[in-house]
């Protein structure tokens, strides 16, 4: 067998439904069964920017599957709450909750859906990119654990074809962020301060503004999102076209 015919051979005997692999797959990843076509949309920013609201807006369009981020989940596993274990003591937590957030994200990726286009809440990219990066950055996060959670990562995507086809960059300034996100209380962020705002920031400007930190899975519609909702909603008006066709031109 070579390496495909003997993982084509595997997945028909496991008969998962879930992942197979196809030969449209040039790269040989597993992928996920009938969404060969579906545009899938990330909205990414920091904390509080508005990428709830933003995904709430578009969940009124026809043919369009919003999935925010499973945060629910990540304060309630079987009883227990890694996200506030995180904010607690980020050195002790931090890989426990990425590890969470790590897998809880790629099932979001590979979730099959009826409607042609998915709208994300950020994706698996970012979630390592920017978050499990700061960790490590801000001496948070043991080098042993950034190693694990970098292996984990890199055999994922090496292996697993996670499509991305256009990225939507809410910029915020962290000061609006942080005065959003004392609004929105909750109460594991209580204790954010601001700098671990302007942190996540400048690794998004890195990320998808410079373009001088990490792979960029797809392009990148930056919308400005300091403005009120008013004027927030007139913007994901004027950007309807690009974003539900997967298109930042
Ligand atoms: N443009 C806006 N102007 C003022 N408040 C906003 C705006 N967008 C969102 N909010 C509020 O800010 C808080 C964070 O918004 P949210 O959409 O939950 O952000 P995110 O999902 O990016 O964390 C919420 O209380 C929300 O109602
Ligand atoms: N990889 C991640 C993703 C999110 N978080 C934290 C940040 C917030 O406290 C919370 C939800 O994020 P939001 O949707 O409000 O931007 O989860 C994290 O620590 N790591």
């Amino acid at each position: 067998f070579s390496n495909q015919t003997r993982a084509e051979s595997y997945l028909e005997t496991k008969k998962s439904g879930y992942l197979t692999m196809q030969s449209y797959s040039s790269q040989g990843k597993l992928v996920r069964n009938g969404e060969k076509n579906k545009l899938v949309i990330c909205i990414e920013g920091n904390i509080a920017s508005g990428k709830t609201t933003c995904l709430e807006y578009f969940s009124k369009t026809s043919n369009i599957e919003v999935l925010t981020e499973p945060v629910s989940k990540w304060r309630n596993v079987r009883g227990h709450n890694p996200l506030g274990l995180m904010y607690q003591d980020p050195t002790r937590w931090g890989i426990t909750l990425q590890t969470y957030i790590q897998l809880t994200m790629l099932d979001q990726h590979l979730s099959t859906t009826s409607a042609p286009i998915r709208m994300m809440e950020r994706s698996i990219y970012g979630a390592k990119y920017i978050f499990v990066e700061n960790l490590y950055r801000s001496g948070k996060m043991p080098e042993v654990d950034f190693a694990v959670l970098s292996e984990w990562f890199e055999w994922i995507t090496q292996n697993i074809a996670i499509p991305v086809d256009l990225i939507v960059y809410l910029q915020s300034s962290p000061q609006i962020c942080h005065e959003r996100l004392k609004e929105r209380c909750r109460e594991e962020e209580k204790i954010i301060p601001l700098e671990y705002l302007e942190a996540i920031h400048q690794l998004y400007e890195d990320w998808l503004i410079k373009k001088t930190s990490f792979n960029i899975p797809a392009p990148v519609l930056v919308i400005s999102a300091d403005d009120d909702l008013q004027k927030m909603i007139h913007q994901f008006e004027e950007n309807r076209e690009k974003i539900l066709s997967g298109r930042n031109v």
